[in-house]
């Protein structure tokens, strides 16, 4: 389907199941931030390997391009690949999470918390713990001597 885009210019729209058939040898499409790119020509080019790319084929590989980090390099390549866009009505079915947890984010909030939980112990739970063993204890011999 051809539409008008937000600038006028004529854009050629995928429907979601149009593209998950492109994910062959002879034809690789790939979905990033909604662009449609043939990367087929691409495959062997690819300096991250061809494997990469046939594994985001047929559908979106926008987090996959950006945990990467692409260079603006990569970026102006890929302008060379879009071929069109995905249709407005498929955009919703894009597997999108909620909360996109990456391994960074869990290096991050591990530190947070355990240093949270570091002070936690430090401050409170260990001096009540000594104090409860110490009453215990006290309790204890007080009872065996009488
Ligand atoms: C049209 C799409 C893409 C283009 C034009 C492209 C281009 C490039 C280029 C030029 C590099 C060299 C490093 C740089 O300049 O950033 C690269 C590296 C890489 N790409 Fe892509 N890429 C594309 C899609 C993807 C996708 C979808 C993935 C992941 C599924 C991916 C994974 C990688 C990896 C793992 C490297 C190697 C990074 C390294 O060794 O430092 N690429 N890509």
């Amino acid at each position: 389907m051809e539409d008008k885009g937000e600038n006028g210019q004529a854009v050629k729209y995928y429907r979601l199941s149009e593209i998950e058939e492109q994910n062959t040898f002879k034809s690789t499409w790939i979905i990033i931030n909604f662009n449609v790119y043939d990367v087929t020509k691409f495959l062997e080019e690819h300096p991250g390997g061809e494997e990469v790319l046939r594994e985001q084929a047929g559908g979106d590989a926008t987090e996959s391009f950006e945990d990467v980090g692409h260079s603006s390099d990569a970026k102006e390549m890929a302008a060379n690949m879009v071929i069109g866009e995905l249709h407005p009505d498929d955009r919703p079915k894009m597997a999108k999470p909620s909360v996109t947890v990456r391994f960074t984010d869990v290096l991050y909030l591990s530190s947070c918390s355990s240093s949270t939980l570091n002070s936690w112990w430090t401050n409170w739970l260990i001096p009540c713990l000594v104090a409860a063993v110490i009453t215990v204890m006290y309790r204890m011999y007080t009872s065996v001597e009488q």
